[in-house]
């Protein structure tokens, strides 16, 4: 099947931004969100993003209005209908997501490949929502799509073969590169590499050991990643992390996985991150 329409459901920081990937791509997209004021906040952050762009001479004006024009923001998902693939980027909450798939099943032609950009729920879970098993996949993008070089492709208990060709095909056409993630797992592999070493970054302040502003400098400078853990779960969103540990947490009922104590506070103060102005760090002037 060629993939000529791609349809995102969800506008919010992960869906906008695989939204204009899509778009920047060739792709004719449809974006859907609950209300039509977070449609417009990721056609402006789309705008914005690409504008800078223009000053940087890595696109035209022309491109920049040619992307914008093939993004149909909506908050009807029955124009959902004739997608080819269709990329769920909603809240990471497992019975939300399962009713959004049995809603989509329902809605699209039967050839639709509905993906997920789950963090880290189950694939075959979702699955069983629709009446397509084989054509439901994880391609999970990274924050910020348009940035990020990786999607990993996860494979549900059913997906097909060629489902995983056409969204491997997809993502490179995107030019993102991909690695395959050959069973549903929970966290899958990015997410379970990142969350030992964000565990591991939390008990070193929660020990008194060192401060997250320390903890963040050895790894930019002692092991050379761009972020520390503590800039990237703000840049990301801490509730994201802390839902994606709840879920390691429920699935295996290891230790481990426990959500480290300082970080349930910071839950519960609503200090999200950098979208809330603050999580482990203040970013209110
Ligand atoms: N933020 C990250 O770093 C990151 C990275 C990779 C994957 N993810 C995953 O991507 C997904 C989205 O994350 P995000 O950071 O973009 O979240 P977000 O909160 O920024 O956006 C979610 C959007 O989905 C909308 N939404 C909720 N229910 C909906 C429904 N039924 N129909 C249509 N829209 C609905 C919300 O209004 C919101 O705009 C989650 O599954 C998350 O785990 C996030």
């Amino acid at each position: 099947m060629a993939v000529k329409t791609v349809a995102v459901l969800g506008a919010g920081a992960m869906g906008g931004g695989i939204a204009q990937v899509a778009a920047q791509s060739g792709y004719n997209v449809i974006l859907n969100d609950v209300d039509i004021k977070f449609v417009n906040k990721a056609m402006e952050r789309i705008d914005a993003f690409m504008q800078k762009g223009i000053e940087k001479g890595k696109f035209t004006p022309e491109q920049k209005e040619q992307v914008l024009g093939r993004i149909n923001g909506t908050t009807d998902m029955n124009q959902f209908a004739d997608a080819d693939l269709v990329i769920e980027a909603i809240i990471e909450d497992l019975n939300v997501k399962k009713n959004a798939f049995k809603e989509l099943d329902n809605i699209c032609k039967p050839e639709t490949i509905i993906a997920t950009n789950t963090s880290s729920m189950s694939i075959t879970v979702l699955a069983n929502e629709t009446q397509r098993p084989a054509q439901v996949v994880g391609m999970h993008f990274f924050n910020p799509p348009p940035i990020m070089r990786l999607v990993e492709i996860i494979r549900g208990y059913y997906t097909s073969d060629e489902t995983v060709a056409i969204v491997a095909d997809v993502a490179k056409s995107m030019r993102k590169s991909t690695i395959e993630v050959k069973k549903d797992y929970p966290g899958f592999v990015v997410n379970r590499l990142m969350l030992v070493q964000y565990l591991e970054a939390i008990r070193l302040v929660e020990n008194g050991v060192a401060t997250p502003e320390d903890v963040d400098a050895a790894l930019k400078l002692g092991l050379n990643h761009p972020m520390g853990q503590f800039e990237l779960q703000d840049f990301a969103g801490v509730d994201i992390g802390y839902h994606v540990l709840n879920y390691l947490y429920d699935e295996h009922k290891e230790a481990f996985w426990t959500p480290p104590q300082s970080l349930k506070s910071l839950i519960n103060a609503g200090r999200f991150g950098r979208k809330t102005g603050a999580g482990w760090y203040d970013y209110k002037k």
